[in-house]
């Protein structure tokens, strides 16, 4: 199987391997805690918003009747019985002839149904005993009503939305202190190569720091899901497949790094030949990154990349962020937009390239600027971007100023 590979599109893999990917269970999270996540389950409001008759405005609560004479020239005077502040609750009700003090946000008195802000009363601010008000209110003027907003029992937010700052105020509001969401996905992450030594290790004669294993991680927290690292796989590992399927077993999704093209030692290449191994693809037309591979390791998807670490870099945002994604209800597709490329791509190649680069608005257009050229066993451009550059497959490239399809990190990595 390493040598005799059937090339699929990327859309065709990303496609295969999502239909064998279930969204995870729900869970019950603290209100601090759900913000990020994924509401699970529509939620209702378990009493009305106001949850009072209240005044937007510092000023006198009345009885609209009242006022019914009242003019600039003739105001009409009401006997002030209470001051209501914020928090108070009112102990006077409100008879003919009765108004009462009254701040933003305080409780109505019964009996009131307008309240008049101080700037249209007669000496405005001053704390008098007969108010004099300069114009006619109609009933329900400036109130907030019980439940105007939100009535008791309506539903405030539906299964699939975001849970952000606001929806946390939202809920706070309602007193809704735990919060049903979809559970993250945990994501196995390991690594294959006996030149590999730890990042805080001292590099001896042909070794290499394992950069991918970090780089994983942080882009799967970034996609929504819990990293889970497991020990590294030297090329002479043995029980190879037994080890995999452990670790397959306690996660959700596994991710492996290195060991998928036709090396003597790409011990993942070979994996996919075992019997329980379900190979769903190992060769994408795609530049960098051809020989990504995804199978099935019994019911746990494995999503097997390149070790290259651009390649690596690419094959998560192509594959594995969507299935991080789907998993945890979220729209699994990358965000496609279309931009005006920067800068000269006339490399040609067999397959669509995809390019790092950052976007940028220039007055109103949208411009994707590449990174300079780069091996996909590069280090140094892995930082600072924000999108990949699609250079469709064959022909000449792309020029500076033509249109091109680009994949944005934004709204997509957190
Ligand atoms: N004869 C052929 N050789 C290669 C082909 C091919 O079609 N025919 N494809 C090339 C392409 S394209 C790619 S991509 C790579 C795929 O390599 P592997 O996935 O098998 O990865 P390794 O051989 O294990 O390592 C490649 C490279 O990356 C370095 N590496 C590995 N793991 C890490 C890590 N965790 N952190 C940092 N760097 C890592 C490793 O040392 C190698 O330099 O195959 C081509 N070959
Ligand atoms: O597809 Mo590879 O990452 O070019 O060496
Ligand atoms: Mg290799």
């Amino acid at each position: 199987m390493r040598f005799h590979r059937q090339t699929i599109t990327v859309e065709q893999a990303r496609s295969k391997l999502l239909a064998r990917i279930t969204p995870t269970t729900q869970e019950k999270v603290s209100l601090g805690e759900a913000f990020g996540r994924i509401l699970a389950q529509d939620l209702v409001s378990p009493c009305d918003y106001p949850g009072f008759d209240r005044s937007p405005l510092d000023g006198y609560a009345v009885r609209a009747t009242d006022t019914e004479s009242a003019t600039v020239q003739q105001p009409v005077y009401l006997q002030v019985v209470e001051e209501i502040a914020a928090g108070d609750v009112p102990k006077m009700a409100l008879g003919p002839g009765m108004a009462s003090r009254i701040m933003t946000g305080a409780m109505l008195p019964v009996g009131a149904d307008a309240v008049i802000m101080f700037e249209q009363t007669v000496n405005p601010g001053e704390k008098v005993q007969q108010v004099g008000i300069k114009r006619k209110l109609t009933a329900w003027e400036n109130v907030s009503r019980r439940g105007e907003e939100v009535e008791q029992g309506s539903v405030i937010a539906r299964s699939g939305e975001a849970v952000d700052a606001g929806m946390v105020a939202l809920l706070a509001s309602f007193g809704i202190t735990e919060v049903p969401v979809y559970r993250k996905p945990t994501i196995g992450i390991l690594s294959t190569g006996s030149e590999l030594i730890d990042f805080d290790q001292p590099l001896r004669p042909g070794m290499i720091r394992d950069s991918n294993s970090l780089m994983l991680q942080m882009l799967v927290l970034q996609a929504g899901g819990i990293p889970v690292l497991f020990d590294r796989l030297s090329d002479h590992s043995p029980a190879v497949k037994a080890t995999i399927q452990r670790c397959a077993d306690r996660v959700d999704l596994l991710v492996t790094t290195g060991g998928v093209s036709v090396g003597d030692k790409d011990i993942i290449a070979s994996l996919v030949d075992e019997a329980e191994v379900e190979l769903l693809f190992n060769h994408v037309a795609m530049r960098p990154g051809s020989p990504t591979t995804a199978a099935m390791i019994g019911s746990t998807p494995l999503c097997a990349l390149s070790g290259n670490p651009g390649a690596c870099h690419l094959g998560f945002f192509l594959f594995v962020a969507p299935v991080i994604r789907k998993m945890a209800n979220l729209p699994a597709e990358p965000p496609r937009w279309r931009a005006i490329l920067a800068a000269d791509c006339e490399k040609p190649s067999p397959f669509p390239r995809y390019l790092r680069g950052r976007i940028e608005v220039r007055n109103t257009t949208l411009y994707a600027i590449p990174d300079p050229p780069v091996k996909s066993g590069n280090v140094s451009r892995l930082k600072g971007s924000d999108c990949f550059i699609v250079i469709p497959a064959g022909g000449r490239g792309k020029r500076a100023g033509e249109e091109v399809e680009i994949l944005c990190y934004q709204h997509y990595l957190q």
